[in-house]
């Protein structure tokens, strides 16, 4: 079977990014990227019973140990991490040891920063199963969890050695799950690709029955943005921050649901789709634009709307611990119309307020 490698460039430590059906059963495409001879793969419960054993197949003659983790986000924590480090230490794994992350993105995020502090760093290759992680968590090397305070507020930058992505494993992804990826999709058309955009909006339908072929080419658009921006900006330095947009609300109502309610797609749905209504009510951008984003996202089956009994005030209080912020001063990913996201330090808390207040208001009338 054919498959298509995009390459994120940065230098020693660039790496190939797998894309096609079957990957995970053809080990002799990803089985050279693991250096050493002992590997522990990370999963969770819901994962390792539908693809462990085709992993570990591929393996051969190396060695390996699993840790299966409960599944779902408020998994996601310092003291998940902490058990894939002692596991890392209890089968004596050295410095030559491999970390597989095989799942979505929680596993990939959590496993990741267990690599990239296990001995102050060792290799780990990225198996994404979910949409959302195949289109943009396993690229990129930001590692972390979340704290209670904040979504991601521990974390690394830690590149993968390899990207692993086995288009096949979507046919198992729950529907609400593959939307939530989808999100992330039309992240990349709103941020820097109008065509894309467009593309987006005429295979909607596609996406939706997923059609191989529709959901190839999305995969590739995606991981191809997000290894060419990565590889110009690996740090956040800049230009990776609008890889954010929709994040800085998104993940207010992350923290503000508790983890549990809404998925990380879903709100950065919401959230993208607040931040484009700020733009266009700050005279940034067409409100036109900010319609086609609300009606792509509902076609794709997404929500747009904060869900009731979320208080304008509690996302406010949210979005001060967001990473992007400099000393103490919201930075925010707005956009001038579709296609064009913008990094915005000068919004003041009375715009911003206003925005949530108009978008609670309008969920509570
Ligand atoms: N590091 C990054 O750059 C980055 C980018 C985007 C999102 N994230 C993080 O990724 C996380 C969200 O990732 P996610 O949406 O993959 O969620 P997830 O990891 O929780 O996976 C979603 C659900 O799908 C299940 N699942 C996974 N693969 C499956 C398969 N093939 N068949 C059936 N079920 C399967 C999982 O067990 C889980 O229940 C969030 O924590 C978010 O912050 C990180
Ligand atoms: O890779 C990036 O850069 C991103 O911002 C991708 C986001 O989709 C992702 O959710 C990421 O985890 C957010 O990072 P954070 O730095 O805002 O925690
Ligand atoms: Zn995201």
């Amino acid at each position: 079977m054919s498959h298509r490698e995009i390459r994120v460039e940065l230098g020693a430590r660039s790496y190939p990014i797998w894309i096609g059906p079957g990957l995970l059963t053809q080990s002799a495409l990803w089985r050279s990227s693991i250096g050493g001879r002992h590997v522990l793969i990370v999963s969770n419960s819901t994962v390792a019973p539908l693809y462990l054993q085709t992993v570990i197949a591929g393996l051969q003659t190396l060695s390996w140990d699993s840790l299966i983790l409960p599944d779902g986000e408020t998994h996601k924590t310092l003291d998940n991490a902490g058990l894939v480090l002692a596991k890392l230490a209890g089968i004596k794994a050295s410095r030559d040891a491999t970390v597989i992350a095989l799942g979505g993105g929680v596993i990939g995020d959590l496993a990741g920063f267990a690599a990239s502090c296990y001995m102050r760093g060792i290799a780990f290759v990225q198996m994404p199963t979910t949409l959302l992680a195949q289109v943009d968590s396993s690229v990129g090397g930001k590692t972390g969890v979340n704290l209670p305070a904040g979504k991601n507020l521990v974390g690394a930058f830690h590149q993968p050695r390899a990207v692993v992505i086995d288009t096949d494993t979507l046919a198992t992804l729950p529907e609400r799950e593959y939307r939530a990826g989808l999100a992330e999709v039309v992240k990349y058309g709103a941020l820097g690709d109008a065509d894309f955009f467009a593309w987006l909006e005429q295979n909607a339908d596609a996406l939706i029955a997923r059609d191989a072929a529709a959901m190839t080419h999305a995969i590739a658009t995606s991981c191809a943005h997000k290894a060419a921006i990565v590889a110009r900006d690996e740090h956040e330095l800049g230009e990776r921050a609008l890889l954010n947009l929709g994040h800085t609300f998104g993940h207010a109502l992350e923290t503000a649901t508790g983890y549990a309610t809404l998925l990380h797609g879903e709100a950065v749905a919401i959230g993208m789709l607040l931040a484009a209504q700020l733009s266009t009510q700050l005279g940034r951008a067409p409100a036109a634009d900010a319609k086609r984003l609300a009606v792509l996202l509902q076609r794709l089956g997404l929500p747009i709307n904060i869900p009731p009994g979320i208080a304008a005030e509690t996302l406010f209080a949210h979005m001060q611990l967001d990473k992007k912020n400099i000393s103490g001063r919201l930075r925010l990913i707005l956009w001038r119309g579709i296609g064009h996201a913008e990094i915005v330090a000068d919004v003041t808390s009375t715009e911003v307020m206003q925005t949530l207040n108009n978008a609670t208001e309008a969920v509570h009338h």
